[in-house]
């Protein structure tokens, strides 16, 4: 019986994300039943210790606040102005001087900090607060801040709350951004800081409690801990079939190699045996000894529980999907059954019971969205990741794992996940036929869309981190034969 609930245990603590809107709610509730200021003082302490921390010492260093005209502008002038009280050097470039944050100017010029108009302090600092803008900015940075995204730096920036100019709901950058070293973010992670490119633009994220009481969070990211507590383990009674059975309809005569990459993610992905069916048969057993092949198609294929259709597939892919879908196992669809998908549309999932599960990169994910009548390109696509994942999640009704820089997986009931594992070494050809089989493996044990494919995109990326190591070429084959050493370091 395949469960399409979580079974993510509650108290383990994902690295959560909440909206702009969430975080004013929260903060207002918050805010109500606390004196003036205090939520300020308390991200302006967590902020003046992280950058305490960064400094090799407080005493003597220089320190540059970019102060705009909001809050993110007072929480920099306090915690420059702690930072003061113990011999820092501190200067503050106020970007809209008339709206500088009066209280916390005032804190700053209390301490011995004092107002620059030199923008070459940027260049001399030993760290830079960014405090330009924080959960009220929008768009790209204005023009009084944007020379500071290319200006050369000394030391680190440290951006507060959000670095400035990324949208913190998205992650989108839709101009100049000012990139971080370091983000000292509170109360909770915003999606912006865990989806690319805002979270290039981040750095390393530190997260400062407020006290924040906050609603279920809408994008999280899967912690290490998360992820071994979601891992299949065989029981004392299981056997390769209570296991679970993946099939895989892929690879053509034209591309045989999907075929044999699909099935070793397969392999590696929890179920207790790997059914192949596809026009690589031959090739199959011969590499995959251990899997059962036959060439009649999912519609015969015999029982299974999950179909992972579409690498290589070739001409046969569409007649592949259509017999996977009609069955009443969950459906992991990608490559070539996602190009067949996006030229025939979400009609063709209309009425299907179980879970399916779609795995394009951005190339393919432009193609479902021409599906559903939204022409876009691919650049488009990675560059509003989390948006484009939510449209396709919404509109099929499955499951979406967008594959790229950062791999987001959105689920139709409007929850989503970043993948915190990914390196650029995993953009090696064969790669995502890995990825399909692994996920579909893992929802084939029983795991549910939205965990089997972000418990797949977490091992995917660690594995290709191990096998890459301190930094060499991988090849697709590689990255499922460090699965087994990526799962031990999970359970271990
Ligand atoms: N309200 C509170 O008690 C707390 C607020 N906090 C801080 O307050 C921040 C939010 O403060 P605000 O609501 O005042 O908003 P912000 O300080 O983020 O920004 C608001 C101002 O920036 C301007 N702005 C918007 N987009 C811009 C852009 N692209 N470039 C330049 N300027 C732009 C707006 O015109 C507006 O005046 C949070 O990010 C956090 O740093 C924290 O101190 C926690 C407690
Ligand atoms: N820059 C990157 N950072 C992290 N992961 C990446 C990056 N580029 C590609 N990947 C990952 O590599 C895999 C490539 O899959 P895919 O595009 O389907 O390639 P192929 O069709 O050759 O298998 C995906 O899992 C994707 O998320
Ligand atoms: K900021």
């Amino acid at each position: 019986m395949t469960c399409t609930c979580s079974r993510l245990p509650k108290e383990i603590p994902l690295r959560q994300a909440h909206t702009v809107a969430q975080v004013r709610a929260a903060e207002a509730a918050l805010m109500a039943a606390l004196p003036d200021g205090t939520l300020m003082q308390r991200a302006a302490a967590g902020l003046a210790a992280t950058c305490a921390g960064l400094l090799p010492r407080v005493y003597g260093s220089r320190v540059l606040v970019l102060a705009g005209s909001g809050d993110n502008g007072g929480d920099a002038l306090f915690a420059a102005a702690r930072l003061a009280r113990r011999g820092a050097r501190a200067e503050a470039l106020l970007l809209d001087p008339a709206k500088a944050h009066a209280e916390g100017l005032a804190a700053l010029l209390a301490a011995g900090g004092r107002v620059t108009g030199d923008a070459g302090a940027f260049g001399r600092a030993d760290l830079v607060l960014d405090g330009i803008v924080g959960i009220g900015g929008s768009g790209p940075l204005r023009p009084a801040a944007a020379p500071f995204a290319t200006m050369a730096r000394r030391g680190p920036v440290v951006a507060v709350d959000v670095p400035s100019g990324v949208d913190p709901d998205t992650g989108e950058v839709s101009g100049p951004a000012l990139r971080a070293d370091v983000t000292v973010c509170f109360g909770t992670h915003k999606p912006g800081l865990l989806i690319d490119p805002g979270a290039e633009y981040a750095g390393v994220v530190h997260l400062v409690g407020i006290g924040l009481d906050l609603p279920p969070a809408p994008v999280a990211a899967l912690q290490h801990a998360d992820v071994a507590a979601l891992l299949p383990v065989p029981g004392a009674e299981s056997d390769k079939y209570r296991r679970g059975v993946v099939g895989v309809a892929a690879g053509s005569a034209r591309y045989p190699g999907a075929a044999l990459l699909a099935v070793a993610g397969a392999l590696r992905g929890g179920a207790g045996a790997v059914r192949y069916t596809g026009h690589a048969a031959e090739e199959v057993v011969r590499r995959h000894p251990e899997a059962l092949v036959t060439e009649a198609g999912p519609a015969r294929a015999g029982r299974v529980q999950a179909w992972v259709v579409g690498p290589g597939g070739g001409d046969g892919a569409e007649q592949a999907l259509r017999e996977a879908l009609d069955t009443d196992a969950p459906v992991l669809a990608d490559a070539d059954a996602l190009t067949e998908l996006g030229r025939l549309g979400p009609a063709l999932l209309a009425g299907r019971t179980a879970p399916t599960l779609l795995t394009p990169h951005a190339g393919e994910a432009a193609r479902l969205l021409a599906g559903i009548g939204e022409h876009t390109d691919a650049d488009t696509v990675a560059a509003h990741r989390l948006r484009s994942a939510r449209l396709l999640a919404a509109r099929y009704g499955a499951t979406v794992l967008l594959k790229g820089s950062t791999t987001v997986v959105a689920d139709p009931d409007g929850r989503a996940r970043t993948n915190p594992t990914g390196t650029g070494w995993l953009g090696t050809a064969g790669s995502g036929d890995v990825l399909a089989g692994l996920a579909g493996s893992l929802l084939a044990t029983g795991l549910g869309p939205l965990d089997a494919a972000s418990v797949a995109a977490y091992l995917h990326g660690l594995a290709g981190r191990h096998a890459a190591g301190t930094g060499a070429p991988i090849t697709a084959l590689d990255i499922a034969e460090a699965l087994p050493s990526v799962w031990r370091s999970l359970t271990g």
